[in-house]
C-alpha cells in the first residue's frame, strides 16, 4: 500500500516535471512571443517578476528601467507581457473611445474583486465608468467646491495653530486626512465624512492603512491567496493589515439602508429624492441595475475609490510641497503671483479664479510630473488588433504595459528631469498641449483614471489657499522623504520615510 502511494508520488512528480518543461519550451520557442527581446527567464516564469517585486522589496520598476537599457524599447517581462518604454507609443496603448482595450485580470485584481477598477470586461467596465463618472466631470466638481472649501477650512486651522505652538506638521498625515474626509463626504454625504481633520491632532490613521494597504496589495498580487483567506478569516489578517475597508463598508451599508428607508417614506408620501452625494445617488438612480446596487458590489466599489481617490493625491500634495519650499526662488514667485492674483486674502478664490494665476498651475504640473505617484505599469490588451510598434507586431490579446513614471521622467521630454523646474509649463496654445501629452501621472484613454478633476480642484485650492496664508518652511525634512524606492502600485518611499515636515512660521492677514 505504502509502495504503491510513493509510486503514484513518482508519477505524478515525473508528470508535473514534464508539464513544467513543456510549458518552458512552450514559452520559450513556439509562444507568439518568443521572438521579443529580454531575458529568457522572464520569459519562462512569472516567479522572475515575483523575485524583484516580493524579495527585492517592489524594485521590479526599476528592474524594468535596466533591462530597457540592455534590450531597447520593446522588452518581454513575462511570459505573457511585452513592455514599451516610448512616450510617443503611449497614446496607442491607451487609446480613447472608439479602440477596444482591456484591463489584465491578474494585475487588476486588489482584493475589491467588484470595484469599477477590477472590472475587466469591457460590457461591464462601460456603464459602471458612465455612472460613477457622471460625479467627477468638470461641473460636478464645481459644484463640489464649496464643500472642499469647508474641509479645507478645518485643514487651515490645524496650520493657524502650529504658527504659535511651534509644532512641526506632518504634511503626508496632513493632506490623506483631507483627502479622506473631503471624499468620504463626496461618497457618503456630510453626515458620514470621516471628519478625521476635526481631531486636536492631525491623525495619521488613513496614511497609516493606506500604506500598508499597498503593501499588502504587491504581496496578494503575486499570492491571491492571501486575499482569500483574509476574506475567510478578517481578523486574524486585521493584526497584520489595519483594517480602513470595515469604516467604508459601514457607510455603504448605512446609505443602502437609509436608501430603503427613503423608498418606503417615497412610496407612502411621493417625497422626491435630491441626493447629493455618489452613492446615495447611485442607489436613488433608476437607470443603476439593481444586481449594481448590491452591498458586496458598492463596498468593493467605494473602497477602491476611498483608496484610488485619497493616496495618491495626498502624495502628489505632500510632495509638491516638499519641492516648492525646497527651491526658494519657486517658492517666492509662487507668492507674489498668488498676492497678485487674490490681491484680498478674505476672500477665497474660485477654482476658475485660481487656474487664471499660470504660474501656480505651472508648478501644479511640474509637482504631479515630479511626484510620478504611480511607479507601475498598467497592462492592455488589444483584443481585435494586431498592433505595430516599429518592425514588431504585436498579435492582437497580448499583455502590453508602459509605465507612466518613464515617461515623467523622459530626458528627451522633460530636460534636467530631477529637478523641480515649473517653468517648463509657462507655455500657452500648441506648445502647451504638446508638452501636456506626456503629463500622464493619471494614465489616459477610456480606462485611465476617473478623479483627474477632483484631484486638479484639490491642488489648485489646497496650494494656492496655503501658500497665499500662511509662511511655511520645512523641518527635518529632505529628498530621501519624497524618493520613491517601492513599487506598491504607487509609489513609497523607503520604510517609514513618507514624512514631509513643515513648520508654520505666521499666517498673513492681507
Ligand atoms: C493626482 C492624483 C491621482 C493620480 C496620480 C491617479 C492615478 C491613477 C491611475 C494611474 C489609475 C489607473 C489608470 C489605468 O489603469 O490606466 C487610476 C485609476 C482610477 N482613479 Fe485615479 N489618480 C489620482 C486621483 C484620483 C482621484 C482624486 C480619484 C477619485 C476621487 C481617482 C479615482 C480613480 C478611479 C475610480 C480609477 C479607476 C478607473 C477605472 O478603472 O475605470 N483617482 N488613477
Amino acid at each position: 500500500m505504502e509502495l504503491n502511494f510513493e509510486r503514484y508520488c513518482d508519477l505524478f512528480q515525473y508528470a508535473l516535471a514534464s508539464y513544467m518543461v513543456a510549458v518552458v519550451l512552450y514559452r520559450l520557442f513556439l509562444s507568439p512571443l518568443s521572438k521579443f527581446p529580454g531575458p529568457r527567464l522572464a520569459a519562462s516564469t512569472r516567479l522572475y517578476e515575483t523575485y524583484y517585486q516580493i524579495l527585492k522589496g517592489g524594485t521590479f520598476t526599476w528592474h524594468i528601467d535596466e533591462l530597457h537599457k540592455k534590450y531597447g524599447p520593446v522588452v518581454r517581462i513575462t511570459p505573457w507581457e511585452i513592455h514599451i518604454k516610448d512616450p510617443s507609443y503611449y497614446s496607442t496603448v491607451y487609446a480613447g473611445p472608439g479602440k477596444h482595450r482591456n484591463k489584465d485580470s491578474w494585475f487588476s485584481f486588489i482584493s475589491v474583486p467588484q470595484s469599477i477598477f477590477s472590472t475587466n470586461s469591457h460590457e461591464l467596465h462601460r456603464p459602471r465608468r458612465k455612472v460613477l463618472g457622471q460625479f467627477f466631470k468638470r461641473q460636478a466638481i464645481v459644484e463640489f467646491e464649496p464643500a472642499i472649501r469647508a474641509t479645507l477650512e478645518s485643514l487651515c486651522k490645524h496650520f493657524s495653530t502650529a504658527v504659535d505652538s511651534h509644532e512641526a506638521l506632518e504634511l503626508h498625515a496632513a493632506f490623506y486626512s483631507f483627502t479622506s474626509d473631503s471624499l468620504s463626504r463626496y461618497a457618503f454625504g456630510a453626515r458620514d465624512a470621516f471628519q478625521y481633520l476635526e481631531e486636536p491632532n492631525i491623525p495619521d490613521t488613513w496614511k497609516n492603512s493606506l500604506t500598508a494597504m499597498f503593501g499588502f496589495c504587491r504581496l496578494i498580487r503575486h499570492f491571491p491567496i492571501v486575499s482569500h483567506v483574509g476574506h475567510m478569516f478578517p481578523r486574524p489578517v486585521s493584526w497584520l493589515v489595519p483594517s480602513f475597508g470595515d469604516d467604508v463598508r459601514a457607510r455603504v451599508k448605512r446609505a443602502i439602508q437609509d436608501s430603503e428607508g427613503r423608498s418606503e417614506e417615497k412610496k407612502q408620501a411621493s417625497l422626491p429624492v435630491t441626493p447629493n452625494a455618489i452613492y446615495p445617488a447611485i442607489l436613488a438612480d433608476p437607470d443603476v441595475p439593481p444586481s449594481d446596487k448590491k452591498l458586496r458590489r458598492l463596498e468593493d466599489d467605494a473602497i477602491f475609490l476611498m483608496m484610488a481617490g485619497t493616496d495618491a493625491p495626498a502624495q502628489v500634495l505632500a510632495i509638491t510641497i516638499f519641492h516648492i519650499l525646497n527651491n526658494p526662488e519657486v517658492s517666492k514667485r509662487l507668492k507674489t503671483e498668488l498676492v497678485n492674483g487674490i490681491p484680498d486674502i478674505t476672500t477665497a478664490p474660485t477654482l476658475e479664479e485660481l487656474e487664471r494665476i499660470h504660474y501656480l498651475s505651472a508648478v501644479i504640473r511640474e509637482g504631479l510630473r515630479l511626484s510620478s505617484v504611480v511607479t507601475t505599469r498598467l497592462p492592455r490588451s488589444a483584443p481585435d488588433e494586431t498592433l505595430q510598434y516599429n518592425q514588431w507586431k504585436i498579435p492582437a490579446g497580448t499583455l502590453v504595459s508602459m509605465s507612466t513614471y518613464f515617461i515623467l521622467r523622459d530626458p528627451e521630454i522633460f530636460p534636467e528631469p530631477g529637478s523641480f523646474l515649473p517653468d517648463r509649463w509657462l507655455l500657452s496654445g500648441d506648445e502647451l498641449k504638446t508638452l501636456e501629452k506626456y503629463l500622464v501621472p493619471a494614465s489616459k484613454g477610456t480606462l485611465g483614471c476617473l478623479g483627474q478633476n477632483l484631484a486638479w480642484a484639490w491642488l489648485h485650492i489646497i496650494i494656492g489657499t496655503l501658500f497665499r496664508r500662511f509662511e511655511l518652511t520645512l523641518h527635518n525634512t529632505t529628498e530621501r522623504n519624497v524618493e520613491m524606492t517601492q513599487d506598491n502600485f504607487i509609489g513609497q518611499t523607503d520604510s517609514d520615510m513618507n514624512k514631509v515636515q513643515v513648520k508654520v512660521l505666521g499666517e498673513y492677514t492681507r
